[in-house]
């Protein structure tokens, strides 16, 4: 399979502190791919990088380079609007805008410059539709968004992202804050939109990555240890490293 998005000697830091030390990963398109790693190892910070939401973040900065699609991602006259079309992201806890349900999925669209209801009307009921939410809420679309439940907030927060066609979803812990029943919702949806997109999704929930990836990074440290399928790094890993985090979340 190609690699749509590629990191090459990344290095990102806060200050002084270097919180991702010099990463090469691939990834492809229809695919998962779990981060893992202990607390405070950069798993967020280089996701976070690969839409470029370290800009946000005072005193952040990066070097290396971060490929989509043959262009470098860090050159400056990258539009990161544009690119963050391309590379949508969903965050640990639901925020949904304060605004209906409809008007949350038609946001992107419009900002893009569609205006013609029928288009909009079709776009959101098809993000919807891959957000695995649209039987739900189909009857009340008009309504406000925080009047869903934790669990399709954070599926209004996938179709959202999906409502401008991205090619890579980022989804940093989704179903972390959610009730079992909300998180294998998630999980389905996930394991759906793979069959269009390239996800790659921060877990602590060894389970869950073993459920939905195909692909497994371990970080430690701010380093990629090992990156493999995720058959062999939950099962026999390279990395006596690896082997040692594996074993004791799931031992
Ligand atoms: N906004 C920030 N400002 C300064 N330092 C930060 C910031 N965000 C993260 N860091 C530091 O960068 C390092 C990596 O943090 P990061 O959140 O990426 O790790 P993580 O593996 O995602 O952790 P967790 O699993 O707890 O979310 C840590 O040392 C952390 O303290």
């Amino acid at each position: 399979m190609t690699d749509i998005l590629r990191t090459e000697d990344l290095k990102i830091y806060y200050g002084q502190n270097e919180a991702v030390k010099g990463v090469d990963l691939s990834f492809s398109g229809n695919s998962v791919t779990a981060l893992i790693g202990p607390s405070g190892c950069g798993k967020s910070t280089f996701l976070r990088a690969l839409n470029r939401m370290n800009d946000e973040i005072p005193g952040s900065r990066m070097t290396g380079n971060i490929w989509i699609d043959g262009n470098n991602i860090n050159a400056p006259d990258t539009d990161v609007t544009v690119l963050r079309q391309k590379i949508g992201m969903v965050w640990q806890r639901p925020n949904p805008f304060y605004k209906s349900i409809y008007a949350n999925v038609a946001f992107g669209p419009r900002y893009h410059g569609v205006k013609n209801k029928a288009e909009l009307d079709g776009i959101v009921e098809d993000s919807l539709r891959k957000a695995a939410l649209w039987d739900e809420v189909k009857d009340r679309l008009h309504t406000s968004a925080l009047s869903l439940s934790g669990g399709q907030q954070q599926r209004l927060c996938i179709a959202r992202a999906l409502s401008v066609q991205p090619k890579i979803l980022l989804l940093d812990e989704p179903a972390s804050a959610l009730d079992p029943v909300s998180t294998s919702k998630i999980e389905e949806t996930i394991l759906q939109l793979k069959e269009q997109l390239c996800i790659v999704i921060v877990t602590h929930n060894m389970q869950q990555a073993a459920r939905i990836s195909g692909h497994t990074a371990y970080f430690y440290m701010g380093k990629l240890i090992e990156y493999d399928e995720t058959e062999k790094i939950f099962t026999n890993p390279s990395d006596p490293m690896t082997q040692e985090y594996i074993s004791g979340r799931f031992g």
